[in-house]
């Protein structure tokens, strides 16, 4: 089922309401006999039928209403732009003047985020909302016959390393064949510009550190096997076609937008397989009693996991990059990190500052599928898009995401 909205009119579906009233009015007049008013109705209809054509050209469709971007793509298909990252994707695409449809079944994204979207681009036809699963292969398919979409950020994904060890099930259905679904319309519908979001944990546990894109890939757990098996896929049909894709590989995304608009807002029910970020801002906050560290007898320098966090502004930008830099019958293939490891104790550390809150820790076993150490080499992604991580101080990605996560106790309220 596909529910579409745009401008504030989240779900309004204006077709059926039109139908509705014109079918209510002239059954109002059927009970009436006189003469004289068949010129009202002759006249209703008329202007039913204006309203109908109207309503079926929905405002997105107008090519004057927006600057068209230098390089012709204009209008972006942002799966997941209801989640943490896509949310910030958007936003970041509309203010650089791109069209946006973000499509999300919202089973992990916030429909606040979404109108948080709306009332900064409240404008018709720049921000299209529409609610469907990407695994309605049915539903997908209607969505690019309605749209002319440029291009696709396919950001959609569960994207938790621990519950992939337990749901395995959920997490190749969710990421693999749904990468598929994608791919199918892209083909049916000729659209031949893809940005996908895939991440480190494709590598599993490297010997060799920094991590370089020719580094093999051999994950470790369920999460890095669907995101490497949807890039294969990626790669292989895009052998076949003349399609322009770039793979960008995320390593630890923390942070929220510098001017307070948009955050992370995980689940409260997932709160057992959170991220390290989530779960430090909900000790300190008090939400949960503290901090299960994971691991502390990994070979690293202080026994717990290395990871390289990358600032979702940071992020988006390297997608903006990556987006103008895509190239036809071309794959790109990009790390996006700072190139700097810190552990799970620096983190904590870094939080405890961020928040001013001095976080209870409790030390415990590892957590299934974990590996110790990543971070990465971003000196292709430099040398090649000119992007460099900006927000590199990790203590003020991490305020400026506690000073969100204050002001928004409740999430968006998870709607
Ligand atoms: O409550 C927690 C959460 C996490 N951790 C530890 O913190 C480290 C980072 O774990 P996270 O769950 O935040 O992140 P991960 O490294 O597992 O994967 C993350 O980065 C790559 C992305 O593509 C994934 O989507 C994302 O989940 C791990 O060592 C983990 O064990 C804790 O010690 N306690």
């Amino acid at each position: 089922m596909v529910h579409k909205g745009s401008g504030n009119g989240l779900f309004h579906n204006p077709s059926s309401l039109a139908l509705t009233s014109c079918m209510d009015f002239l059954d109002s007049r059927r009970k009436s006999n006189s003469a004289g008013k068949v010129i009202a109705v002759a006249f209703f209809i008329a202007v039913c039928i204006v309203m109908l054509k109207q309503v079926y050209s929905p405002s997105y469709t107008s090519p004057d209403m927006f600057a068209q971007h230098e390089l012709g793509v204009t209008h972006v298909l942002v799966t997941g732009g209801a989640g943490y990252i896509g949310s910030h994707a958007a936003l970041r695409l509309l203010k650089d003047s791109y069209r946006v449809t973000i499509v999300d079944n919202l089973s992990r994204g916030n429909l606040g985020a979404v109108k948080v979207l709306q009332e900064l681009f409240p404008e018709p036809g720049r921000l299209q909302f529409i609610y469907a699963d990407l695994g309605d292969a049915k539903a997908v398919n209607k969505i690019f016959a309605e749209n002319a979409f440029d291009a696709v950020m396919h950001f959609a994904a569960v994207a938790y390393v621990g519950e992939s060890t337990i749901e395995p099930l959920r997490y190749y259905h969710n990421i693999t064949s749904n990468t598929l679904v994608v791919l199918e319309a892209m083909a049916a519908h000729n659209v031949k510009t893809l940005i996908y979001s895939s991440t480190c944990a494709t590598y599993g546990e490297p010997i060799k550190m920094p991590i370089r894109e020719e580094t093999p890939q051999l994950p470790i757990n369920p999460y890095g096997k669907a995101k490497k098996m949807a890039e294969d896929i990626i790669i292989d049909f895009s052998n076949t076609t003349d399609m322009a894709v770039m793979i960008l590989r995320y390593f630890n995304v923390i942070g929220s937008d510098p001017e307070g608009r948009l955050g992370e807002a995980p689940r409260p029910e997932l709160r057992e397989h959170g991220r390290i970020s989530g779960a430090c801002f909900d000790a300190a906050r008090g939400i949960i009693p503290g901090l299960k560290v994971k691991g502390t007898d990994y070979k690293t320098a202080d026994g717990t996991c290395v990871r390289d966090y990358i600032d979702v502004t940071d992020l988006v930008d390297a997608h903006v990059k990556a987006l103008a830099h895509a190239k036809p019958r071309k794959v790109g293939i990009y790390n996006v990190g700072t190139g700097k490891g810190r552990s799970v104790k620096e983190f904590v550390d870094a939080c405890k500052k961020a928040t001013g809150v001095d976080i209870k820790v409790e030390y415990l076993d590892r957590r299934p599928g974990d590996y110790a150490e990543v971070f990465s080499d971003p000196s292709k992604i430099k040398q090649e898009l000119s992007w460099t991580a900006q927000y590199t101080d990790l203590q003020k990605s991490l305020q400026v995401a506690w000073k969100w996560q204050k002001s928004h106790l409740n999430g968006y309220g998870h709607g």
